[in-house]
């Protein structure tokens, strides 16, 4: 199986990266899709998020998996990972994960420890989706050289072009230095207000500025209290409000990822020909 393996990134704080991760995830699932999310935030939000309110009593989490490849040890056939009843699985993480950006600075590969760790599951996933922490530190790096695609939240109610910047800068050097595979599927817009013109006028900024190089998803995702709610609950927007506007975006955005694939599979089996 050939594994699509999107990192969801910003460095910016609370753009809506652990709320796309799970839904798109959640999403993918409902089209059949196997899927593995991978928290990667020390802050445990994705976990959290999935049902797992004390990510730090958790028997084994990412960390745990990402010093067993610093360490050349073994593990065993899906240790660790968790499975949510909407039909995801997650590979979890806590506060431990944050001593892994220290561990990974003296390591040999440093920048391939999620990767290699990923060699070892990937076979039973259609998709795997990576949950970044808000910062271009070693473990976005990991995440970056893990996947092949990049998917960015927008909050649609800032100017974001400088941190935009930054990340794009960091994720082509990824891409020429690691992994030339990467490929970025587009910026997300988030936490849309329609009320305000706002959100298009930032859309419109957006594919003006960086509209020749990186698509802006037709998705947008807008702005609602029942998202807000569902990290409470341990399950997805379409568990928690399935007729909603926010369910009908996740569900649109889903759309949007799976006939990228199917494009980049046609245009690569063109070129095969
Ligand atoms: N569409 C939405 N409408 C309203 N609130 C939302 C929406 N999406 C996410 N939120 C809320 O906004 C906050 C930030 O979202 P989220 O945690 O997904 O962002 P993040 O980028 O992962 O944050 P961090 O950088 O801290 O990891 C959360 O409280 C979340 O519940
Ligand atoms: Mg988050």
């Amino acid at each position: 199986m050939n594994t699509q393996i999107i990192t969801i990134a910003n460095q910016k704080g609370g753009v809506g990266k652990t709320t796309t991760c799970a839904n798109l995830g959640i999403g993918l699932a409902q089209a059949g899709k196997k899927v593995l999310l991978i928290d990667g935030d020390p802050q445990g939000s994705l976990t959290i998020s999935l049902g797992h309110p004390q990510p730090d009593k958790l028997p084994f989490t990412l960390s745990d998996a990402m010093g067993r490849i610093l360490m050349d040890e073994p593990l065993k056939p899906g240790e660790g990972i968790l499975h949510h009843p909407e039909g995801v699985d997650l590979m979890p993480a806590d506060i431990q994960l944050s001593g892994m950006e220290v561990s990974l600075v003296n390591a040999m590969s440093r920048e391939t420890i999620l990767r290699q760790y990923l060699d070892t599951v990937k076979g039973q996933y259609s998709h795997i989706l990576i949950d970044c922490q808000p910062s271009l530190g070693m473990l976005t790096v990991n995440a970056l050289a893990a996947a092949n695609r990049v998917i960015i939240p927008v909050q649609a109610e800032y100017l974001p072009a400088k941190g935009l910047e930054q990340l794009l800068q960091t994720v082509n050097k990824v891409k020429r230095q690691i992994n030339p595979k990467l490929q970025i599927d587009g910026i997300l817009l988030t936490m849309v207000d329609n009320r305000t013109n706002f959100a298009k006028e930032i859309a419109a900024l957006l594919r003006e500025t960086y509209g020749s190089k990186i698509k802006v998803f037709a998705t947008e995702i807008p702005h609602s209290v029942r998202a807000k709610e569902i990290s409470a609950e341990g399950k997805s927007i379409f568990a928690h409000d399935p007729n909603g506007k926010v369910a009908e975006g996740y569900k649109n955005l889903t759309q949007e990822v799976t006939k990228l694939e199917k494009q980049r599979e046609k245009s690569r089996a063109s070129i095969g020909r």
